[in-house]
């Protein structure tokens, strides 16, 4: 007969470490105290959503959740290194999807995602290219050059360079912002998969429903401080925001 030993806490596996863990950052601009001390560990595969007026300090933690930035205050690691957006490992893993629009003007839609994939070592990235062109219903735009791109088109090109490169975590600025509905869902789709496939989502969004889609927690900012954080139907119920 098989002994039934019972592990000792010591002896059992442990959960496995948080890919991106945040412990208790804070960003201050002058005397401006953009974040107050803050904490998150996120792990492969979950998504959390921040949500918060203007200037409640979204974009300045994904600023620093990425490595664009550096906390005033507290610490910040990836897979359990330093967070630091010149270690290649960082680049190699870490996808950001900002809230500012950065195209070379000569270069083509797909010509941009051939550059992405070049410098991500994407091999026989062609076919790729062509599916998350499809994807995001850029197909007939692959010869545009930016320029002639709407808002919303331009949107999703960010995401698709977002998308033809490997990732771990994948870190998004607003990206609902000039989606039409329809974008706007196959976005929500696009996360969910994205965390299906083990991939850690972190998000800014002014979109209540594209949170309660997608984000297994919702942490609520308001002049840089928590203001309410858990399940988003619980978050959006606490602080009145209806979806
Ligand atoms: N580089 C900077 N220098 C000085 N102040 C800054 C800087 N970046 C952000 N701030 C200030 O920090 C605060 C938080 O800004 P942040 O951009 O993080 O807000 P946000 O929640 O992302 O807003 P939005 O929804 O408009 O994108 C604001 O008061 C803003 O003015």
């Amino acid at each position: 007969m098989g002994s039934k030993k019972k592990s000792s806490a010591a002896e059992r596996p442990k959960a496995p470490a948080p890919l991106l863990r945040l412990h208790r950052i804070s960003r201050t601009y002058g005397d401006r105290e953009a974040l107050l001390p803050l904490s998150l560990d996120l792990p492969a595969g979950r998504c959390v959503a921040l949500y918060g007026h203007n200037g409640s300090g979204k974009s300045t933690m994904l600023r620093i959740a990425s490595g664009r930035d550096k906390p005033t205050t507290g610490t910040v690691e990836f897979d359990g290194r330093p967070m630091d957006e010149d270690d290649p490992e960082v680049r190699a893993r870490v996808a950001v999807v900002g809230d500012t629009v950065a195209c070379y003007p000569d270069l083509t839609v797909r010509e941009h995602l051939e550059l992405v994939t070049v410098a991500h070592g994407v091999a026989d990235a062609a076919g790729w290219i062509d599916q998350v062109l499809e994807d995001r219903r850029l197909a007939d735009h692959g010869d545009a050059l930016p320029s002639s791109l709407s808002s919303g088109q331009m949107q999703s090109l960010l995401l698709a360079a977002a998308l033809v490169r490997p990732r771990d975590l994948l870190v998004l600025d607003e990206p609902e912002q000039r989606l039409d509905p329809g974008a706007r869902r196959r976005l929500a789709e696009l996360l969910v998969g994205e965390k299906e496939d083990g991939v850690a989502v972190l998000l800014a969004t002014h979109h209540p429903e594209l949170a309660e889609e997608v984000a297994d927690r919702m942490i609520a900012l308001e002049d840089g401080r928590v203001i309410a954080d858990g399940k988003p139907a619980a978050v959006l119920a606490q602080t009145g925001i209806h979806a």
